[in-house]
């Protein structure tokens, strides 16, 4: 799907980087495979699907593949899974469905919309980028930081804390390495579309963290909230607590956030 690029304001271009349509892992991992299902028609007919118990009971899609609701985690059928790529469990790794336009904002530089009608529900795409461990993260932390996506601890531990670690430009004296954990997606230097979508306060994307071949290693997917027309501007949450990131001079860093809802709270970390 080629994605446009159009600025009708000035001369900005994207900054140059390498467009790569799936997450790129810098090291070969010994993770283990999430272990598939054996169904040998389709997984919707299959009452022991593994992957539809894995998602408790219910497929997370319905039969118009929009995700049906927000969950901690989904499960997609995998590599490691009998059915065939066109299962219905298998929404996210079809790629982008929907035209989508990089453009110039007025006041958050780069940006993305639609050019054509979203439904709720729909996938719309994966945040792509050089996958790191938290600690690696927090190493580019204050360089090109803008297009990092931190994404919490080990998926295996159910309980992880979905905010976000502590980001800093240089340790605070009463910093200890256990308060770095999980790890993130910097799409600086290789990433897809996913690297120009804005924060918002209020998002009409939002966050689906998708498993399908690593139970630890989990996709970042964006999908519509609700129904969407053409050219609206496509925004999530970026979900920083104000005071999370701070400068080297121990200073809080901060940005003034222009997503211009009546619930904004005025800066997004
Ligand atoms: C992941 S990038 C998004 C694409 C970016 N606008 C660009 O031109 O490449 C994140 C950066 O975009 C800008 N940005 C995103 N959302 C914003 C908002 N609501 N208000 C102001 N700036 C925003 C900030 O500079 C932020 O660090």
């Amino acid at each position: 799907m080629p994605i446009a690029v159009v600025n009708e304001v000035d001369e900005q271009r994207p900054s140059s980087f390498t467009y790569v349509a799936k997450v790129t892992y810098l090291r070969l991992n010994n993770h283990s495979l999430l272990i598939g299902c054996h169904c040998t028609s389709q997984c919707s007919k299959s009452v022991d699907c593994k992957c539809k118990i894995e998602n408790g009971q219910e497929f997370p899609y319905d039969n118009h593949r929009h995700l049906i609701k927000e969950k901690p985690y989904v499960y997609e059928c995998g590599n490691s899974c009998n059915c065939s790529d066109s299962c219905i469990n298998r929404v996210s790794q079809q790629g982008i469905q929907f035209q989508l336009e990089v453009f110039k904002t007025k006041s958050k530089g780069l940006g993305v919309k639609s050019r054509s009608y979203i439904p709720s529900g729909s996938f719309v795409c994966e945040y792509v980028g050089e996958f790191l461990s938290a600690k690696e993260a927090e190493q580019r932390v204050g360089s090109r930081d803008e297009y990092l996506f931190h994404i919490g601890d080990n998926c295996r531990d159910r309980n992880f804390k979905e905010e976000w670690i502590p980001l800093y430009e240089s340790r605070p004296s009463n910093f200890s390495e256990k308060d770095i954990g999980g790890s993130a997606i910097d799409a600086a230097q290789y990433g897809n579309v996913a690297r120009f979508i804005n924060h918002s306060c209020s998002p009409n994307l939002y966050v689906e963290k998708v498993l399908y071949d690593d139970p630890e290693i989990p996709h970042i997917m964006l999908l519509a909230k609700k129904n969407m027309p053409p050219s609206k501007e496509l925004t999530y949450d970026y979900k920083y607590r104000l005071g999370e990131l701070c400068h080297i001079n121990g200073n809080f860093k901060a940005k003034e956030c222009f997503c211009s809802s009546l619930k904004c709270v005025g800066k997004f970390y």
